[in-house]
C-alpha cells in the first residue's frame, strides 16, 4: 500500500495530549541508515538526549518538528504527521540550531527576531510589541537596533533562543544549544531553559544541564539504547562510552 502524502485529507484535529510520537521510525541518507527502530512517546516537559558523535541525535531532532522527514515510520506531534502538516508542525515545535550563526539571517537584532512573526503575517504594532518583550526578558533590550553578527557568541544564541520564543510554540528543540558557549553563557542557557513554560527537548554532551530533567534518551548507533530518569540514564550512558 502506497502512503498517501500531500494535502490529500483534511488535517485532523490537533490534541496537545498525545505529545510526540514516533512510530516505528527509521532515517537514511542515501543508502546510509542512521536511526531505526524508534518508537516513542514524549509528552515530560523536560527530556534529554545524549549519545556518542554521530550516534544520530541530531537527526532524531530534527525529526521533531519535520525539518527531517522519517524514510520510514511517523512521526506524530499532537496527532498532526510531520510528513502532511509540516507547516502546523513548525508551528508547535520550535527549533534551536547548535550554531546561532545559522539562525541569524537579518542584520539588526530586533528585525532578526519579528523576521517569523512577519511570515505568519503578524501585523507591524504587534509584531514591535511581541519583539520589544522578548528582547526586554533575555536581557537585549538595549541591543535592539544592533547589527546581529556584532553580537558576541552567548548573545547570538539568545537571540536565536528569542527568534524562537518569539513564535511562542508549544515546545521547543534545542540541538547542542550550549557546545559553543562559556561557562558562563552555558550556566545561563541552563537557567533560561529551566525556566521556560514550553516543553523542551534538549540535544546535549553537557550532562550537568540534564539534572532536573524529567526523562533522559542514550542513543547509540542510531537507537535508543537507554531511557529513563536522569540518574539511571546517565549512568548506562557513561558505562557504555567506558567500554570504547
Ligand atoms: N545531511 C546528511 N547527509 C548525509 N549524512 C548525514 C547527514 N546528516 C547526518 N549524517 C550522518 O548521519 C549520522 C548521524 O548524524 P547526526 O548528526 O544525527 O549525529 P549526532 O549524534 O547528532 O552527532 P554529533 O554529536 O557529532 O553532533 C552521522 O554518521 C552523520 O555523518
Amino acid at each position: 500500500m502506497r502512503l498517501r502524502r500531500g494535502p490529500a485529507g483534511p488535517t485532523p484535529t490537533p490534541d496537545p495530549s498525545r505529545g510526540i510520537e514516533l512510530l516505528g521510525v527509521g532515517h537514511a541518507y542515501g543508502e546510509r541508515m542512521v536511526l531505526a527502530d524508534l518508537d516513542l512517546r514524549l509528552t515530560e516537559r523536560r527530556i534529554g538526549v545524549v549519545g556518542a558523535n554521530g550516534s544520530g541525535k541530531s537527526t532524531l531532532a530534527r525529526l521533531l518538528n519535520g525539518l527531517v522527514v522519517p524514510t520510514s515510520g511517523r512521526v506524530l506531534v499532537d496527532g498532526l504527521d510531520t510528513a502532511t502538516a509540516a507547516r502546523e508542525v513548525r508551528r508547535r515545535v520550535g527549533f534551536v540550531f547548535q550554531d546561532p550563526d545559522a539562525q541569524i539571517v537579518h542584520p539588526t537584532v530586533a528585525e532578526d527576531v519579528g523576521y517569523g512573526l512577519e511570515n505568519q503575517g503578524v501585523p507591524a504594532a504587534e509584531r514591535a510589541e511581541r519583539v520589544a518583550e522578548v528582547l526586554a526578558r533575555y536581557g537585549l533590550a538595549d541591543h535592539a537596533d544592533h547589527p546581529a553578527h556584532l553580537l558576541s557568541g552567548g548573545q547570538k544564541q539568545l537571540l536565536a533562543i528569542a527568534g524562537v520564543l518569539v513564535m511562542r510554540p508549544a515546545r521547543i528543540v534545542f540541538d547542542e544549544p550550549t557546545t559553543l558557549l562559556d561557562l558562563v553563557n552555558t550556566r545561563r542557557i541552563g537557567r533560561l531553559v529551566d525556566g521556560l513554560d514550553q516543553a523542551v527537548v534538549v540535544v546535549t554532551h553537557d550532562l550537568e544541564l540534564l539534572a532536573g530533567f524529567d526523562r533522559v534518551l542514550v542513543v547509540d548507533g542510531g537507537r535508543v539504547v537507554a531511557d529513563d530518569r536522569p540518574t539511571p540514564a546517565l549512568a548506562a550512558y557513561r558505562a557504555l562510552m567506558a567500554d570504547r
